[in-house]
């Protein structure tokens, strides 16, 4: 099925090179026939994946989004046996240029970028350039530092040859690139992306889980004054890291994973609006959150 165009806004409007401004507009994949099917040893799902629950989750995720006031632009899933294409995040970076069209790390998702590429095409919004092999960089790995910095985490899903030709395709739109090493944590089929160890919440406010972090990455942020707020370690553990997994839809009003009290806790401390659906059969056990989940396509 096409993608569905938009509605009542200029159909082209995209750029993004910020992680927390105001969410205008997003890329999401609602679960379907290709979640029911998924094996989940084959897709590296954890013990509570329910393809059933985690669509009904799904719903409720969306609720949100929508209720921010961001518009979504959809991929349908038509038992394309894509499970993990609703992950939206991962195939395409977008920039204040145009898109960015990746190449996906692992190889089940690698037909993805092109869903992303007839999704943009169908609503006129350009292609600034495209990661060709033996390159891969996957989105979940990319965070916009500032609006000229984007920072890569080079891992099992992210290698050099793709960290340099991100670099080549945004050098002439003014950003530099600056990879940073990622641990391999629970091993190569499990996904560790740099967008797992931090999320941005505001301007210069970042939750984050330190232990895994690029030490080189965690001092230029200190050095640009952000905070970082340190994710409890107990809930962490416990929700397989998704309790960091946190979506701006504008500076401090966020979307989290429920179940996670003391994660809430924290932010609200620092001032943040927090909102929650549950998601253990989804996010938790998918290994991917309410970022993970949208490919933001327009923040102001
Ligand atoms: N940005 C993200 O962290 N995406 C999560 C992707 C989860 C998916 N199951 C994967 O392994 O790629």
């Amino acid at each position: 099925m096409r993608p569905v165009p938009f509605q009542g806004v200029r159909m082209n409007a995209y750029g993004s090179q910020a992680m927390s401004a105001p969410l205008l507009r997003v890329l999401m994949r609602k679960p379907g026939n290709s979640l029911r099917e998924a094996n989940a040893d084959d897709w590296h799902y954890g013990p509570g994946f329910d393809a059933h629950k985690a669509i009904d989750q799904h719903a409720g995720f969306v609720a949100l989004v929508e209720k921010s006031g961001a518009e979504i632009l959809w991929l349908e899933d038509d038992g394309d046996g894509l499970a993990d294409a609703m992950f939206t995040h991962d195939p395409s970076l977008m920039t204040d240029h145009g898109a960015v069209l990746l190449r996906m790390g692992k190889p089940l998702r690698s037909a993805e970028p092109d869903l992303h590429e007839k999704a943009y095409a169908s609503v006129g919004i350009p292609v600034l350039g495209r990661i060709e092999a033996p390159g891969t960089v996957e989105g979940g790995d990319c965070v916009w530092v500032d609006q000229h910095t984007l920072a890569v985490g080079r891992g099992v899903r992210t290698n050099q040859a793709g960290i340099e030709q991100l670099a080549d395709i945004l050098k002439p739109i003014g950003v530099t690139v600056h990879g940073f090493d990622l641990p391999l944590w629970q091993g190569a089929d499990a996904c560790l992306h740099l967008m797992s160890v931090i999320s941005p919440l505001a301007d210069k406010l970042a939750l984050v889980h330190a232990p895994l972090m690029p030490a080189a990455f965690y001092m230029m942020l200190k050095e640009r004054d952000y905070t970082l707020i340190h994710a409890p370690e107990q809930e962490f553990a416990a929700s397989n890291g998704l309790n960091l997994n946190v979506l701006p839809v504008a500076h401090g009003h966020v979307i989290m994973v429920d179940g996670f009290p003391v994660t809430r806790e924290v932010m609200e401390a620092h001032g943040c609006t927090v909102e929650t659906f549950e998601a253990d059969a989804l996010c938790i056990a998918c290994e991917g959150g309410p970022t993970c989940l949208t490919r933001p396509m327009l923040r102001r």
